[in-house]
């Protein structure tokens, strides 16, 4: 056990001289992927085509809603979709998770307390994630997260998305931001390859979805436990980067 003198914050190792932070949605705040797995479920049902389950969709989330759909269809057809299904299973897709977009999901542990806490701290907060724009708003409202985000972006907001850095550097540009103290916190490879392209110090949670990758081969600034590690006053650990 560490002496109390060797602690240190974890948020000033983290975040010192940082003031945005950029946070991915799904498999970093929300769990979505039962909601994601059931709509999918109902839009290949309603196609007459086998249903995956929540393992395989979690290994398909990442990319946005239409490679997901895409990913669905290929995995059902053993093979890739013909433009005009694909179209139909998408536009399915979104009728049926608009339907139901929070009925399963859950937050993450601590999101809620982390949020607030590093708003209160002054950090700019955004959202940045590859889930239609669409879908957003309903999803913090419903947790009662939107009071902490300046701005969201989601897939189909600009012209590129995750792992471009586009939706990064409009968010750091729109709050006047250098690149240099920004952060993006994510689940997956495509938020560490935004991230690393834009010029954000990256950090990474290993608990969402990566296409069963671990988070690591990505090679994130750090890997957090939690989202709460980011505001612990912890003991330093090999977890620290420098
Ligand atoms: O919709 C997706 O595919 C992933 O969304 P995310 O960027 O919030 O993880
Ligand atoms: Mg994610």
């Amino acid at each position: 056990m560490k002496m109390h003198s060797q602690a240190y914050s974890a948020l000033h190792a983290v975040l010192g001289g940082k003031r945005l932070i950029a946070f991915d949605l799904d498999g970093t705040l929300i769990d979505s992927v039962p909601d994601l797995a059931a709509a999918v479920a109902r839009t290949l049902k309603e196609l007459d085509l086998p249903s995956p389950g929540e393992a395989e969709v979690r290994d398909w989330v990442g990319n946005g809603a239409a490679v997901l759909v895409e990913r669905a269809l290929t995995w059902a057809l053993q093979a890739p979709p013909e433009p005009s299904l694909q179209q139909r299973a998408y536009d399915a897709f979104m009728v049926h998770y608009g339907a139901a977009p929070n009925t399963l999901t859950t937050l993450y542990p601590g999101v809620q307390q982390t949020l607030k806490a590093l708003h209160q701290h002054g950090l700019m907060l955004v959202l940045i994630t590859n889930k239609p724009e669409r879908f957003i708003e309903p999803l913090l409202s419903h947790f009662e997260l939107q009071s902490y985000f300046t701005l969201w972006l989601g897939g189909d907001s600009l012209a590129e998305k995750k792992p471009h850095p586009l939706p990064l550097l409009h968010a750091a540009q729109h709050c006047q931001i250098p690149p240099t103290e920004c952060v993006m916190v994510g689940d997956s490879r495509h938020d560490i390859a935004a991230g690393k392209a834009a010029g954000f110090t990256t950090l990474a949670l290993p608990y969402g979805y990566n296409h069963g990758e671990p988070i690591e081969t990505s090679h994130p600034d750090r890997v957090l436990g939690s989202l709460t590690e980011l505001l612990m006053t912890a003991p330093q650990t090999s977890k620290a980067i420098d």
